[in-house]
């Protein structure tokens, strides 16, 4: 059997406390803030072993009454030699260019993209039932910060940070969801799965993203790195999730909002936990470019996708999905696709599991988009020919409404490398399915809708077959959408027949109108029974 890792001590990874000059090359519209070098008491390297494995099995008594749980991890806290850095997303193997996760920085010297590398010859000296058997063991507790589906994951996305600065909701460890009925029903499937994502502390999958980038900002601040701020360019998502976890640290948070692009409720989100918020009179790629320049000019840190650390937390999801299904692979993931760091946040978390020995294979991935903003979709029926940004229209997925996606090169890599596929949805065909699911007991955002279409184009072509097991990621929660599912109730929507409405029955206070239609209504279900 493999070893504990935190029976053995080592020295801080030295990539932690290197500077690389390399980061002062300075592409247009990212930040290289110069580190200052420094080291803190809670270093990993600072404290003591702890003599059992850092799943919560090992705490068998209450912690004393004045005690919380971030002192009782302290307590716990271990050492061990894993470490992450910044590296060019993709790069040739002979790079050697890499940046300390506590450096300042968003883009490779080439003004690429970066991904945050693990040192997987470290993990790898664990076993996949090692690793299988440790995140198992941390789940449903309320252990600092293992209560967290990122954080019980720790090792795998960033190992080196202090337990102390790690900011978390105990977010992730949502709910997959047997979609019996709606399977069933609309689609002739007896294995098919939601994995509700926005079941969340903000309602979307961005806060698995944002415990991260917030955790270490904070590790910068304490660190005392220029981090006056936060900021985010948003379809309001990000922007509460950003606003948020910025608030339980006691951090600025600025978000770039495209005026009226995005539903009351995600405008209300940031409003109330106190960030700076800047609606402007452009749409979310607009805003994306000025977040870019300005984080770039200010010490504001940028809480995009760009910043390849908010991919660490959501890669978690991936794991969390194979997790629940007991380390089996699904056949097929569908995930709904706008800035598209997502699709490869789960690639990523598919493709560690499998190289680290956890399980033997990927599923397949599918990323779904509005017709109205679906880049990635022409680039893919292009034969992944030269990509083009497109304008991109007003949709009811308002979250996706992107039409220059940040992470396209990311998203490429991810689907070429799962034998993925790329599928569109009018708005029509997202706005039924959503309609189809609700009706059978979920409450999905659009998004979700997009990728229910996707699901219900691949089987009509029989890409799909009814056995496969297959999961549709759900980003949101259909409460932040609720205008969209008024209008389409209604059946006030131009153009849309609005085929699976709904709408209220208007009827008069009196016992025999009630009774009327009532009668009328339970004689429709009987015809039908
Ligand atoms: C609800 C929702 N679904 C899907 C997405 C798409 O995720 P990504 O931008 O990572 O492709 C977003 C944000 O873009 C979102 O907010
Ligand atoms: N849907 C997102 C768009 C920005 O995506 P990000 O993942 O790059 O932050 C949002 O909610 O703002």
């Amino acid at each position: 059997m493999a070893a504990s890792p935190i029976f053995r001590s080592s020295s801080l990874s030295p990539q932690l406390l290197q500077h690389n000059s390399s980061a002062n090359a300075k592409p247009r519209g990212t930040a290289h803030f110069t580190p200052i070098k420094a080291t803190t008491s809670s270093d990993p390297a600072t404290t003591s072993p702890s003599p059992a494995p850092q799943s919560s099995n090992h705490l068998k008594h209450r912690r004393s009454a004045d005690e919380n749980i971030r002192d009782e991890a302290r307590r716990h806290n271990a050492a061990h030699n894993f470490s992450a850095k910044y590296v060019p997303f993709n790069a040739d193997p002979t790079s050697i260019e890499s940046y300390s996760l506590d450096e300042i920085v968003y883009r490779s010297r080439s003004g690429g993209l970066l991904d945050v590398q693990h040192d997987m010859d470290a993990l790898k000296k664990f076993d996949g039932q090692y690793w299988r058997s440790l995140f198992d063991s941390r789940i449903g507790k309320t252990t600092w910060p293992y209560g967290s589906g990122v954080w019980s994951k720790k090792e795998w996305v960033l190992p080196e940070i202090d337990s102390d600065d790690i900011v978390s909701a105990f977010e992730g460890n949502s709910n997959l969801f047997w979609a019996e009925r709606f399977g069933k029903q609309f689609l002739g499937m007896n294995d098919l799965w939601v994995k509700h994502c926005g079941i969340s502390h903000t309602g979307s999958f961005k806060d698995l993203g944002m415990t991260v980038l917030v955790s270490q900002v904070n590790r910068l601040r304490k660190l005392n790195r220029p981090v006056v701020g936060v900021g985010c360019a948003s379809t309001g998502d990000t922007s509460a999730a950003l606003s948020a976890y910025c608030a339980a640290a006691g951090i600025p948070s600025i978000v770039f909002l495209p005026a009226n692009r995005i539903s009351i409720a995600q405008l209300v989100q940031p409003i109330a936990n106190g960030a700076f918020v800047l609606s402007i009179d452009t749409d979310f790629d607009g805003c994306m470019q000025l977040i870019r320049e300005v984080t770039s000019e200010l010490p504001i840190y940028l809480a995009n996708s760009l910043n390849s650390l908010r991919l660490e937390g959501q890669k978690t999801a991936a794991i969390e999905i194979l997790q629940q299904f007991d380390w089996e692979v699904p056949d097929w993931v569908i995930v709904p696709g706008g800035n598209l760091g997502n699709i490869y946040a789960f690639y990523k978390g598919f493709h560690m599991c499998k190289e680290l020995g956890l399980v033997d294979r990927i599923p397949r991935l599918v990323c779904a988009q509005a017709s109205n903003a679906n880049p990635l979709y022409l680039h893919y029926k292009s034969g992944w020919k030269d990509f083009k940004p497109v304008k991109a229209g007003t949709t009811f997925a308002s979250a996706i409404q992107i039409g220059d996606p940040v992470s396209i090169d990311r998203a490429v890599f991810a689907l070429k490398n799962s034998n993925g596929i790329v599928e569109e949805a009018t708005e029509e065909e997202l706005m039924d399915a959503m309609a189809q699911a609700d009706s059978t007991g979920m409450f999905i955002c659009p998004h979700t809708g997009v990728a229910l279409t996707a699901l219900f184009k691949l089987r009509q072509s029989g890409v799909i077959r009814p056995t496969d097991r297959t999961v549709v990621v759900s980003t949101a929660h259909g409460l932040k959408f609720t205008q969209s599912k008024v209008d389409y109730h209604s059946g006030e929507i131009k153009d849309m027949a609005c085929r699976f409405a709904n709408p209220p029955v208007q009827v008069k206070a009196d016992f025999g109108s009630v009774m009327d239609v009532l009668k009328n209504y339970l004689m429709s279900k009987e015809s039908k029974h």
